[in-house]
C-alpha cells in the first residue's frame, strides 16, 4: 500500500520547491507529475510526446491514462518508501477518476497538502522563474491559471469537504512556508 499526500496549488504557488525540502528531510519520495510528463515528453520512442506538448503549452491537462501510469511506474521504483508526495496531482475531474479507477486498493491517501498564494504573485514567480520552460509565458500563464480556477480548486474543494486537505500560505518567504508544512506532517505523522 502506497502512502500519498497530494500537494496541490496555483502555478508557481512553490508546490516543487516546497516538496524538495520535505523529500530532503521527512522521507518521502517527491512526484512531480508535470516533471514526469515533461521527462516522457523527451523520451526517446515515446507515442505521447507531442501530445504531452500541447497540452503542456496550452495549460490544459493531459489524459488521466498517462499521467496516473507514470506515476505508478514511479512509485514502483521506490516501494519501500514512507510515502509520495504527488505534486500536481489530481488537477481536474478526469485526473480524481482515472486515479480512483487506476488506483483503489494500492495506496493510502494521507491528505493533501494546498499550497495557496495569490495568483499575481505565482504569475511573477513563474515568469522569473527562469528554468526555460515552454509554458512559463503570459499566454500559457493565462490558461494554465484558468485551467486551475476552473478544474483544480473544484478538486481541492472536493477534499475540502472530506476533511483531507491542510492549508499552508505560501505567500510568506521559503523557510516560513516550510516551518508550517513540518508541522502538518508532524500532525498527521504524530512525529
Ligand atoms: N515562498 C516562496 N517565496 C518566493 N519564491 C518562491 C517561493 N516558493 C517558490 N518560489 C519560487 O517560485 C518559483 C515557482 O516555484 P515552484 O516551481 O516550486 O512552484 P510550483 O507550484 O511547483 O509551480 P508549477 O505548478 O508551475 O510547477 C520558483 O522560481 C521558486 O524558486
Ligand atoms: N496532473 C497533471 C499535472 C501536470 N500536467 C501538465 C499540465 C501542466 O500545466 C503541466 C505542468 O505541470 P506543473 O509542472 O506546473 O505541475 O503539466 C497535467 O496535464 N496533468
Ligand atoms: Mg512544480
Amino acid at each position: 500500500m502506497f502512502n500519498v499526500v497530494f500537494v496541490l496549488g496555483p502555478p508557481g504557488s512553490g508546490k516543487g520547491t516546497i516538496c524538495s525540502k520535505i523529500q530532503e528531510n521527512l522521507g518521502y519520495v517527491h512526484l512531480s507529475a508535470g516533471d514526469l510528463l515533461r521527462a516522457e515528453r523527451e523520451r526517446a520512442g515515446s507515442q505521447f510526446g507531442a501530445l504531452i506538448e500541447s497540452h503542456i503549452k496550452n495549460g490544459s491537462i493531459v489524459p488521466v491514462e498517462i499521467t496516473c501510469s507514470l506515476l505508478e511506474n514511479a512509485m514502483n521504483l521506490h516501494k519501500t518508501a514512507n510515502g509520495f508526495l504527488v505534486d500536481g496531482f489530481p488537477r481536474n475531474a478526469d485526473n480524481l477518476s482515472g486515479w480512483s479507477k487506476q488506483m483503489s486498493g494500492k495506496v493510502h491517501e494521507q491528505f493533501v497538502l494546498f499550497l495557496s498564494c495569490p495568483v499575481d504573485i505565482c504569475i511573477n514567480r513563474c515568469l522569473n522563474r527562469g528554468e526555460g520552460r515552454t509554458d512559463d509565458n503570459v499566454d500559457s500563464l493565462k490558461k494554465r491559471v484558468e485551467t486551475y480556477n476552473n478544474q483544480t480548486f473544484p478538486i481541492i474543494e472536493h477534499f475540502g469537504k472530506l476533511n483531507m486537505v491542510r492549508e499552508v500560505d505560501s505567500e510568506r518567504p521559503v523557510e516560513e512556508v516550510y516551518e508550517d508544512v513540518v508541522k502538518v506532517f508532524e500532525a498527521a505523522n504524530q512525529m
